[in-house]
């Protein structure tokens, strides 16, 4: 069974960012993942992560103005320099809190504006340089198009062409369960063939979001496919629990006892 880390973006938001660690911990997690650390300092952020005795394994680059609309700054050309001071901003933050992994969003903006695109491409190459100077792995995730409409990455070949185009050893895919069952399917087969390239995976029930285990899919064999392809990373638990996170957590539990499930190979 792979290891899970608690998004403290959407898991135990009954309390406020700092107090969540704790909560994540006493709760068993090993790890913690979340969107954005930049409303607190990072030196606070790092001790509430040491305090409650957790590894990080992923947060995001600074997004822009998210309450305004912001997703991200990566595809939109005219944003250049507050691209590359969230940046800077993000790397510094990740060395002092520890984290193996930073996610660069996209932004909203139309997926085939060259302008864009040339502007994305630019600015992957900046960030893949910058993090992999500061040995921090960087990852790019496609996101579903019903949760964001007009985000520039909502592609998971896409995703794909752009990290072999560049051709950067420190840019990886973040396979997020959720955005892959909604935008394309085949859950099982994209996790196999797409394994090389795979840097971090997140999962969430469909439709729903909430705890996995409780939507369409089979999360149980999500999880095998995950240890057979050998990823040895976190999977990061980013759902809304459906109620109080620690009541919500009996999932967790349930696919940690021993699996009797077979690996499917389609004829
Ligand atoms: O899937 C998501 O929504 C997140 O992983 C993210 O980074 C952007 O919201
Ligand atoms: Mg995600």
């Amino acid at each position: 069974m792979p290891k899970f880390a608690a998004n403290l973006s959407m898991m135990f938001n009954e309390r406020p960012f700092l107090e969540r660690f704790q909560a994540a911990s006493d709760a068993g997690f090993g790890a913690v993942e979340y969107l954005f650390p930049y409303d607190h300092p990072a030196e606070i952020v790092a001790d509430a992560l040491a305090t409650a005795g957790l590894k990080q394994a992923l947060f995001n680059m600074p997004p822009g103005d998210w309450a305004a609309g912001d997703r991200g700054l990566a595809s939109l050309p005219d944003r250049r320099a507050e691209f590359l001071k969230g940046l800077d901003l993000a790397v510094s933050y990740a060395k002092t809190i520890g984290t193996p992994l930073l996610h660069m969003m996209a932004g909203n903006a139309a997926w085939d504006s060259p302008a864009s695109i040339a502007a994305y491409k630019d600015n992957l190459r900046r960030a893949a340089d910058a993090t992999a100077d500061a040995g921090i792995g960087l990852v790019i995730e496609p996101i579903n198009t019903r949760d964001m409409p007009a985000y520039f990455l909502n592609d998971f070949d896409r995703a794909l062409e752009f990290i072999d185009d560049l051709d950067h050893a420190n840019v990886r895919l973040q396979f997020d369960v959720y955005h892959r069952q909604i935008l394309h399917g085949d859950v099982i087969m994209a996790l196999r063939r797409m394994a090389p390239k795979i840097g971090h995976i997140q999962i969430a029930a469909v439709p729903t979001r909430n705890e996995p285990t409780t939507g369409e899919l089979n999360d149980r064999l999500v999880f095998t496919e995950i240890d057979a392809i050998g990823y040895q990373g976190y999977v990061g638990c980013e759902y809304r629990p459906a109620g109080v996170t620690e009541e919500g957590l009996g999932w967790l539990k349930a696919v940690q006892a021993p699996d009797t499930g077979t690996r499917p190979t389609p004829e």
